[in-house]
């Protein structure tokens, strides 16, 4: 079976996934899944409804201890070290959730400066120097005294991944960027994070269930298959699209209904 997209990328390797298991009690959502991250890669996170994209991704900004295996970040061995360690690990993340998750009671501009405020010694005027660059770089800065209910949603998204950036990560995460957005604000929002891969040399791992984003935007990832519980196919959306022959893979990225009797159907 072809699932494993022959390697043509020598960057680096940035993040390392070994034989991770991912459960919630007894519940085992996904296990032994292996994989690499290269230095300044798009990595997708793909999979049918409730496989497991979104624990992953728990598991990799520090929120869910994965049942067995290991995850290190450059030379660092995240979940083996102590909170410490993982508070001085996660410095390098920024964090885009689903809604944006911006704190409603506060302007945009107080959103993003939050992050400087608690983590470095800036002074003010500095930190608002610094807001306004990380504003603008998103096509945001219009909006620094807004509140976010005054904002649509791909504003809030916009608004998100300014504070995302707030202290300058080399990693980024992304749970479902384009959820909810029009086609052409989805476009958008693809755009700007290509220019932060290429502007500021991120690496991004991204979660997402749009696949013309996906083949637009990641140049590697992963495919999870919530009935076998573990990752059956590794490239980038398009290459699976072109190239796998894993049946469920082949129907997820075309787009197919499976025959319900597959074994590979999600339960
Ligand atoms: N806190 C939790 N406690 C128990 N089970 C959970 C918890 N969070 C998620 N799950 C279960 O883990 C499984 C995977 O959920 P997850 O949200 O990671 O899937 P997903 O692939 O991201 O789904 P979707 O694409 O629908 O967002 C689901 O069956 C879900 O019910």
């Amino acid at each position: 079976m072809n699932n494993q997209m022959p390697s043509t990328n020598d960057r680096p390797t940035l993040i390392s996934v070994s034989d991770l298991t991912l459960a919630f009690g007894s519940r085992v959502i996904q296990h032994d899944v292996s994989f690499e991250v290269k230095r300044g890669s798009i990595f997708a996170v793909m999979g049918g409804s409730g496989c497991g994209k979104s624990t992953l991704l728990k598991s990799m900004i520090g929120l869910l201890r994965p049942r067995q295996g290991t995850y290190m970040v450059g030379k660092d061995n995240y979940w083996s070290g102590d909170d410490q360690s993982r508070i001085q690990i996660g410095r390098r993340f920024g964090v885009l959730f689903q809604s944006g998750a911006l704190w409603s009671s506060m302007t945009v501009g107080e959103n993003v400066a939050l992050p400087m405020q608690m983590f470095t010694s800036l002074t003010p005027p500095v930190i608002r120097q610094l807001v306004e660059l990380k504003l603008g770089l998103v096509g945001m800065l219009h909006a620094i005294d807004q509140y976010p209910s005054e904002l649509s949603g791909g504003m809030r998204k916009r608004a998100g991944l300014a504070r995302a950036i707030s202290l300058d990560p080399d990693i980024l995460f992304f749970d479902e960027p384009s959820a909810g957005l029009d086609p052409i604000t989805s476009a958008r929002l693809d755009d700007l994070i290509l220019n932060l891969r290429d502007g500021l040399g991120a690496t991004i791992i991204i979660v997402s269930h749009e696949l013309s984003s996906l083949f637009h935007i990641a140049d590697d990832g992963i495919f999870l298959d919530a009935g076998q519980k573990t990752a059956v196919a590794h490239g980038s959306p398009t290459w699976l699209r072109d190239h796998c022959t894993d049946p469920l893979v082949h129907a997820f990225m075309h787009r197919e209904q499976l025959d319900t009797s597959s074994p590979h159907e999600n339960g």
